[in-house]
């Protein structure tokens, strides 16, 4: 007997005036699945991922989370839907002013009647909650202190506590990491794959660095300008792989720069590793293995991280 998918998208195009950022994308998640959205900026990440909790709705095709389908919910019952799937933003999207305690109480605000008076107005079960949500996250200590005086690795920890409190089933990651530096990045990464494991978490996180996203995911989603361009999962794939099927799919040295510099470069070519442009160069055509510099086609063309053409 097959399980029905938590997530369901079905032939999903979104397009905002002349932009087209989903292309008739197909996706399904099944409980317990640790997703990555792998992708170069504007390739679509962001906006799936807001299809998946009703923050945008598709121009065509169909969304069904946790049974409901996004697009008939509104008003309560589409808070009733977003109540079960937690939200961590590369922004953290904290209330500065508030207390760190607070601002993970917010979190459980769907679940509470009546005014409320700063932490007056949350019980006292409540509040013990959400402690214990920070001390799972390592917090617990700084609970009384303003959230905008934390480190921004503190601050995605406050927001990792705040979708906690709402006892998720699904957890949506929107480059949670892209503003961190790479040891509290490792760190946060570290925390929400012990989260999902140990509460047995759906999660779909989008991510742009692909060491991360082999590292960490058990399935990687692929997109570019808004196609799903790779389905498959971590175990089956490496590095080079990943990096052959970006490098198909580029199709301007303009991108293939980008995409280089998205591999880390100077990681790879320091470890005395692969090439990544020689990898690259290998699965594109003869047109752009000729773009290289002093034989460039885009007259722009320049790239960051100087990795040398042999
Ligand atoms: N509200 C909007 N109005 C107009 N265009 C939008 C809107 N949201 C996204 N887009 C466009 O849709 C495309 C996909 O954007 P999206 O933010 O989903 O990409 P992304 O892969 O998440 O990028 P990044 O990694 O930079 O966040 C882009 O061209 C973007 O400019």
């Amino acid at each position: 007997m097959t399980s029905t998918p938590l997530i369901r998208v079905d032939g999903v195009t979104k397009k905002f005036g002349t932009t087209t950022a989903l292309r008739n994308v197909a996706l399904s998640v099944e409980q317990g699945e640790v997703v990555v959205l792998l992708g170069l900026s504007g390739s679509g990440k962001s906006t799936l991922l807001r299809h998946l909790n009703g923050l945008e709705l598709p121009t065509r095709g169909r969304v069904s989370v946790l049974g409901e389908e996004v697009s008939n919910l509104s008003g309560r019952r589409l808070r009733a839907l977003r109540s079960r799937v937690g939200f961590v933003f590369q922004s953290f999207e904290l209330v500065p002013s508030l207390t760190v305690l607070e601002n993970v109480l917010t979190g459980a605000l769907a679940t509470i009647r009546g005014p409320r008076f700063g932490l007056w107005g949350y019980s006292t079960a409540l509040k013990r909650t959400a402690l214990g949500h920070l001390d799972r996250v390592g917090l617990a200590h700084l609970a009384y202190q303003r959230s905008d005086t934390l480190s921004g690795g503190q601050q995605q920890r406050v927001a990792i506590a705040r979708a906690l409190i709402q006892n998720p089933e699904i957890l949506l990651a929107d480059e949670p990491v892209a503003s961190l530096d790479p040891e509290s990045s490792d760190s946060i990464m570290a925390l929400l794959r012990e989260i999902a494991a140990d509460a047995g978490l759906t999660v779909v996180c989008s991510l742009h660095q692909v060491d991360l996203a082999l590292s960490w995911g058990d399935r990687i989603v692929g997109l570019r300008h808004g196609e799903v361009v790779l389905d498959t999962p971590t175990a089956d794939l490496s590095k080079a792989e990943v990096m052959e099927i970006y490098g198909r799919v580029a199709t301007s040295t303009r991108e293939l720069e980008a995409i280089a510099t998205e591999l880390t470069v100077a990681e790879v070519l320091g470890d005395g590793e692969t090439d990544v442009y020689e990898i690259l160069a290998d699965a594109l055509d003869d047109t752009i293995v000729g773009a290289a510099p002093g034989n460039s086609a885009d007259a722009d063309y320049a790239p960051r991280n100087s990795p040398q053409w042999s």
